[in-house]
């Protein structure tokens, strides 16, 4: 699959890590986050993530800054994007299997790498359920 992930320098150490475990489960990765520690704004880090999700050159997108809550407003303005700031596995597990969240977004300063990775791999595992799921998933873009 193609992944398409972005951060800002508090994702920097997580999304390394994620891109070394994407990579060897086989995985294509689009970095357009920062490689760095500076300061930097998670928006300019994040549109192109969900630039990538919303035109079909991503299957999935993984965001990462400090609470997660500014990558996922940020995605969530593109009108294809299902952000889902998680911080759990099982919170990843039903924005799968009941919001069919294309784009993950992780709250780097909340959750320690091995949790994160565990994360992703859920998220990259779980097909969406469909059924009573997809009636409500469709009405979510804005009339
Ligand atoms: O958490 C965030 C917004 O939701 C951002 O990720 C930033 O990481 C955070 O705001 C950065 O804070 P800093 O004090 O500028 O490092």
């Amino acid at each position: 699959m193609n992944i398409s992930i972005g951060n800002d320098h508090a994702g920097t150490e997580y999304k390394l890590a994620i891109v070394g475990l994407l990579k060897s489960l086989g995985h294509e990765v689009i970095n357009h986050g920062t490689d760095s520690s500076d300061s930097v704004d998670y928006p300019d880090f994040v549109h192109p993530v969900s630039e990538d999700v919303a035109n079909g050159t991503a299957e999935f997108g993984i965001i990462i800054c400090g609470s997660g809550n500014g990558a996922a407003m940020t995605a969530n303005k593109h009108q294809e994007v299902r952000a889902a700031l998680c911080w759990n596995k099982e919170l990843v597990y039903l924005a799968r299997t009941h919001n069919d969240a294309n784009i993950l977004s992780l709250p780097a300063r909340y959750i320690a790498i091995p949790q994160a990775l565990e994360m992703v791999k859920t998220f990259m595992d779980t097909p969406f359920e469909g059924g009573r799921h997809a009636r409500r998933v469709e009405k979510i873009p804005c009339r």
